[in-house]
């Protein structure tokens, strides 16, 4: 067989993230290569993503090179990947799930919060869920790739930042985290932890076969179910965690109403193989709450 040829963006963590494929496929004995491309998302770093049209900036240039057949992967953190992904373009496989939760990191040589500062997090899901942990707190969007983020961090411009366990611990920086939220504490965004890997339809991909997780890939189902329902786009603070142990799943979403600012949380269990349903079915309940 020939190269295979993975796509990936030009940051550090997507690079780590994509060896995290390749070592898989050498491992098979397969010989496997990444191209990194510049996408739009990380271009433009002075606006925030709804501002220049979401989540799906981070994707295009490597659809692109799917399509055209430049690629033959696109190795991409599931979170940042759109709920609609488009048909010729299917996740092919689901990574093992990295550590879900949230982190706090103070600045360099800091050993308490000091909240005369800002706290430094770009997603409203962080900071509605930060607000009820520290009520004094401001919340203050941050750009740019995590290792941007901790430079802006460091450079004294916010007393903490929230970034994701999995991406500090990916690019070996777990010495910097200094609390770990429960999820309870700071609900993940949907597939936060589990990396998706993009093929193109009709190719064949049983190479990949053995890297799926059963259990991420429920997770993931359930999660992103819950947020397609709500339509949670990339400036939604909606947030789903599921847990799938063998035949059981069991997931909490977040629910934020828009008009009002009020947000809550809530529960449901069921099979497995219903992933896709129970994530409809708790939005479907949350949601109708509020009307
Ligand atoms: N939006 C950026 C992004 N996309 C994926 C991760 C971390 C890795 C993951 O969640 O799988 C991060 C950084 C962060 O939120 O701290």
């Amino acid at each position: 067989m020939n190269t295979i040829r993975i796509g990936s963006r030009e940051s550090k963590l997507a690079v780590i993230q994509s060896e995290l494929v390749q070592n898989y496929l050498r491992a098979q004995g397969l010989d496997a290569q990444i191209i990194t491309m510049k996408t739009t998302g990380d271009i433009i770093l002075d606006r925030t993503l709804d501002q220049i049209g979401g989540k799906g900036l981070f994707v295009k240039e490597l659809d692109r090179a799917l399509l055209d057949g430049r690629s033959d992967l696109s190795v991409h953190s599931l979170k940042d990947l759109p709920m609609e992904v488009a048909q010729d373009l299917p996740v092919v496989a689901y990574s093992k799930r990295e550590d879900p939760r949230d982190v706090l990191i103070l600045p360099q040589g800091e050993k308490e919060l000091d909240l005369s500062k800002p706290i430094g997090s770009s997603s409203l899901r962080r900071c509605i869920q930060l607000k009820k942990l520290f009520p004094e707190a401001e919340c203050k969007s941050v750009r740019g790739n995590v290792l941007t983020r901790l430079e802006k961090l460091d450079s004294g411009q916010y007393s903490a930042l929230v970034l994701a366990a999995a991406g500090v611990k990916r690019l070996g920086l777990q010495g910097r985290i200094s609390r770990y939220f429960t999820v309870e504490e700071m609900l993940p965004a949907a597939g936060q932890g589990i990396l998706a890997v993009q093929g193109k339809a009709g190719q064949d991909y049983s190479y990949l076969g053995a890297y799926n997780d059963r259990q991420a890939q429920a997770e993931a189902l359930a999660e992103r179910a819950f947020v397609r329902w709500l339509d949670g786009g990339c400036s939604s603070p909606v947030a789903a965690h599921a847990v799938c142990q063998g035949e059981r799943l069991q997931m909490t979403g977040l629910y934020y109403h828009d008009l009002t600012g009020q947000w809550h949380k809530e529960q449901i269990a069921g099979e497995t193989s219903q992933a896709k349903m129970l994530g409809v079915e708790l939005a479907k309940r949350m949601k109708g709450r509020y009307e």
